[in-house]
């Protein structure tokens, strides 16, 4: 059967395009051989029998049991081919941030149920295990001979790692730890996967030796036998029951009622329990957090692709919907040349290239780091912390809003579930909270800060990321330029001038008489403040560097679009934070008045480009999995497709009817 036809909108869309689209594909896919194996995966996994979704009830329609079951089934399926393709490849490039293993969602539309055992299981075995332990583990995992998680949140403490009870207990009389949740609160509870699929995971807790604790540790713990999958004595697993999203994560509680384990099931890489039960003491016991700060780095490119999904979705639909009669007699324009639907759209657009820029960034400086920890170099560890620490926080709040913009650019339609929108609103909502919640992260950040300030103050040497603030100690106020490197420099000022502003509160509180922690407390608002603006200032000024430096090395017209998105994020910004501008620099209402003119014309220069802007995102339909944003925009013969596979269309009358609504009825007639 023939394709069916590319609807008249987004052709004509497309040959409006000024920059050629594989181009800017390329550059996403980091060349040209990203895009071609990216393009070979998705290939072999969507062609592949039992994971293509086409001609299935969609998994909104089954019940909670049975969508798990379908995400597990599909979750197997999928691992046998991308173990095939990734035996080719070095395990960690697998985890590298970049578009190849994406195609997960052209199978499961929600989160995997093995995303941890990928995502935190296998990373904290090859980060945090000795060699003996790796060559034991890492071999089964990587072969999911064996099915593991992450359990570290209990239903009492999730932030406060420290105030974690579950206890590990070390036996020097049999050489083994006792596992043991004492209270209710101490049950783990949320960790993917842990509910109904893993049988082994990583436990954090207390691990207590001769008497003394020595703090939280992780232990690697079957809890699942791998022949019957029936949880082991001592060992009570379950489910946590519906969210907001993440239906088949499998997110389970667990706990522990006095389960030996051996002693070598402590990771050893950093401390150790000798068999006499001694501790050796790690060079630095934050290296116990590692897996949260390689997550939280992910999170950052994680979170600009979704930000890709949800704008192919609103900006074909916006070029495919027509709507209201501005001009009387006229035909009803695309809703796209609305100049407040451009607004709504383009910085969604823009903002996704701004976080995969500055998450690749952020990776290369993360590897670097990790590199030298390795050589037993820590000096960049409370840096790499505080940064990953605040780009985690801006970035998934930041995607977060711009998401529920392109569910409200879609009106009514984008409510619907077959509009996708929902699904990556919950995906992206969870990102804000979990790996570290919002403020908590933004407050580990203002602690590197405080300490930045003080540094900068006493003219001492500072690391690169903060350096800026010397700038700013006797000089609170940049001379403005109306240029994006003048509006970067604006941003330095309001992140210097919001720091230095916060650690005068917090001195304040403590000379009127208050404890470090009580003036922390009450200062805390300003001090989120200060590292919104310190990772805002870092955004514009990476992005707009890296985004230049791509624009040097593209096409001359992809060139000119990449800056255009890059200023567009800038101006932007600067219109959003005009007051804090107008207080940390020279700016004046003149300026303002230029910023937002200049806003305007870049939203009609990228007008003609936003379908090919999000073409370039090169994300298939079953992969999109969206009504409103397929390649061919047959949006309305779509929404009226999906609408058929209702099951409450399967019948012209449904029972409740003869059950409940005749006998309503017929009472009214009495
Ligand atoms: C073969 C087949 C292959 C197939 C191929 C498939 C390929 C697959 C491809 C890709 C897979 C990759 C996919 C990746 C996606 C992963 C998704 C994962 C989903 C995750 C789901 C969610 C998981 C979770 O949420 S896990 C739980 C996370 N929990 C938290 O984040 C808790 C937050 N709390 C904390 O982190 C801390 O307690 C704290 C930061 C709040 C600190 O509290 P505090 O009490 O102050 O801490 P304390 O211990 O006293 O420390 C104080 C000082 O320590 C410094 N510090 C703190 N943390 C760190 C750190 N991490 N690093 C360095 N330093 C740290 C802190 O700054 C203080 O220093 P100071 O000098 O004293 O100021
Ligand atoms: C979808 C999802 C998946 C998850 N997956 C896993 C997993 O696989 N493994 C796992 O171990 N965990 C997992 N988690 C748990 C997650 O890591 C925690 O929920 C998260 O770290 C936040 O901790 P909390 O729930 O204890 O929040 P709380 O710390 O109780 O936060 C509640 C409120 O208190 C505020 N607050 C707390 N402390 C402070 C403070 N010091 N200063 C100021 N304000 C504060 C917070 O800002 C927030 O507003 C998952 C969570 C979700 C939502």
């Amino acid at each position: 059967m023939a394709e069916p036809k590319v609807c008249e909108d987004l052709l004509r869309e497309r040959r409006k395009c000024t920059f050629d689209v594989t181009e800017l594909t390329n550059l996403i896919d980091g060349g040209a051989q990203g895009t071609e194996e990216r393009h070979y995966v998705e290939n072999l996994v969507l062609n592949t029998e039992g994971l293509s979704t086409k001609n299935e009830v969609p998994e909104e329609y089954l019940s909670h049991k049975e969508r798990y079951e379908y995400a597990v089934k599909k979750a197997c399926i999928l691992y046998e081919v991308l173990k095939e393709y990734a035996a080719k490849h070095n395990t960690m490039d697998a985890f590298k941030p970049t578009n190849k293993y994406r195609v997960t969602f052209g199978v499961v539309k929600d989160i995997s149920p093995f995303m941890l055992h990928m995502g935190m299981f296998v990373p904290t075995i090859l980060n945090q295990s000795d060699p003996e332990q790796m060559a034991e583990w890492l071999p089964q995992a990587m072969s999911m001979g064996i099915l593991g998680t992450y359990a570290q949140t209990e239903l009492g403490h999730g932030t406060f790692l420290r105030g974690l009870e579950t206890t590990a207990t070390y036996d020097p009389a049999t050489e083994e730890f006792v596992l043991h949740t004492p209270t209710l609160t101490a049950y783990k509870w949320w960790p993917g996967g842990l509910a109904h699929t893993a049988n082994h995971c990583i436990v954090v807790a207390q691990l207590y030796s001769k008497g003394v604790c020595y703090g939280v540790h992780p232990f690697f713990v079957q809890i699942r036998d791998t022949e019957t999958h029936m949880p082991l004595p001592g060992v009570k697993v379950g489910e946590i029951g519906p969210k907001m999203g993440f239906q088949t994560a499998n997110n389970g509680f667990l706990g522990f009622d006095h389960y030996r384990i051996p002693r070598r099931s402590m990771l050893m890489k950093n401390a150790q329990i000798l068999k006499d039960g001694t501790y050796v003491k790690s060079k630095n016991d934050k290296l116990t957090y590692g897996t949260m700060v390689f997550v939280r780095v992910l999170i950052v490119t994680d979170v600009a692709y979704e930000l890709s999904r949800a704008a192919t979705i609103a900006v074909r639909y916006s070029a495919v919907r027509h709507q209201s009669q501005p001009k009387p007699g006229q035909p009803e324009p695309q809703i796209l040349d609305y100049v407040t639907q451009q607004h709504k759209l383009f910085i969604g657009v823009a903002t996704s290239h701004v976080f995969r820029v500055t998450g690749c960034w952020l990776w290369d400086s993360y590897s670097q780091v990790i590199a030298d920890v390795g050589k037993g170099n820590m000096d960049q560890l409370p840096e790499l912390h505080a940064l990953a620490c605040c780009l985690k926080a801006v970035c998934s709040r930041d995607a977060t809003a711009r998401v529920e913009e392109f569910r409200l650019a879609c009106g009514g339609h984008g409510f619907m579930a077959s509009s996708n929108l929902p699904i990556i609103n919950g995906i992206v909502a969870a990102t804000i909270t979990y790996e570290g919640e919002y403020t908590v992260l933004m407050l580990q950040t203002a602690r590197f800060l405080v300490k930045a300030w003080k540094q900068a103050t006493l003219g001492n040497a500072m690391t690169p990321t903060v350096s800026y603030l010397v700038r700013f100690v006797n000089n609170d106020r940049v001379r403005w330029e109306n240029r994006p490197e003048g509006i970067v420099s604006g941003f330095l000022a309001i992140a210097a001038g919001k720091t230095k502003a916060a650690c005068e509160s917090l001195q304040e509180y403590e000379r009127s008489g208050m404890d470090y922690e009580d003036a922390w407390n009450s200062a805390s608002v300003q001090l989120v403040n200060a590292s919104e603006a310190h990772c805002r200032a870092i955004l514009c000024e990476v992005s707009w560097r890296e985004l230049s430096r791509l624009a040097a090395q593209s096409s001359p017209s992809l060139g000119k679009v990449l800056l255009q998105m890059g200023e567009l994020y800038l101006i932007y910004w600067a219109l959003e934070k005009r007051g804090d501008l107008l207080l940390y620099s020279t700016i004046t209402g003149a300026d303002i008045a230029k910023l937002q003119a200049r806003y305007e014309v870049l939203l009609g220069l990228l007008r003609p480009n936003a379908v090919g802007l999000v073409d370039a995102f090169d994300i298939r339909d079953e992969i999109l999995n969206s009504t409103l944003g397929a390649y061919d925009g047959r949006v309305y013969e779509r929404l009226m497709e999906e609408a058929l596979k209702s099951p409450l269309n399967a019948e012209p009358v449904n029972q409740s009817f003869h059950k409940y609504l005749k006998p309503l009825m017929m009472k009214a007639k009495l």
